[in-house]
């Protein structure tokens, strides 16, 4: 039998996308609530005054906070990353984005894009379970 393992999870969402993380997160509360709640600092303080969630804020994204994210990652100190970039407008700190969502790759990281990856990924028997090993590249 299973045993639950908390993770960490970022929560990160551009302008347009923030009110579909909000309705995500609120269908998912439960499952958050038992997990650690990271995020750049607007996505953050919305999810955290909206739903009443305990969330860890880092920066803004342009400011920094993408990266800050990043580096959580390269530490192998991150678990998930859900991630709402907006397709439709462009965003000044673009290679930040791409940087996030390259280490993502890099390090093997569960990475959702939209609220139908992340349903998935959330919902998993795997995700918090201590018979489930992510493989995590040795560089
Ligand atoms: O820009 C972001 C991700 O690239 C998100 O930053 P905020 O949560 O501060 O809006």
């Amino acid at each position: 039998m299973a045993n639950f393992v908390k993770k960490t999870i970022a929560l990160v969402a551009h302008d347009h996308m923030k009110k579909d993380l909000v309705e995500w997160s609120r269908d998912h509360i439960e499952q958050l609530k038992q997990h650690d709640l990271v995020a750049t600092g607007t996505t953050g303080a919305l999810i955290a005054d909206t739903l009443n969630l305990s969330v860890h804020r880092f920066k803004s994204g342009p400011l920094g906070g993408d990266q800050q994210i990043g580096a959580l990652i390269a530490e192998k100190k991150l678990d998930c990353l859900i991630f709402f970039w907006d397709p439709l407008n462009p965003a000044p700190h673009d290679p930040d984005v791409k940087a996030l969502l390259r280490l993502c790759s890099v390090w093997n990281l569960p990475v959702a894009c939209n609220r139908a990856t992340a349903d998935l990924i959330i919902t998993s028997p795997h995700f918090s379970s201590d018979e489930y090993h992510r493989f995590v590249p040795d560089y």
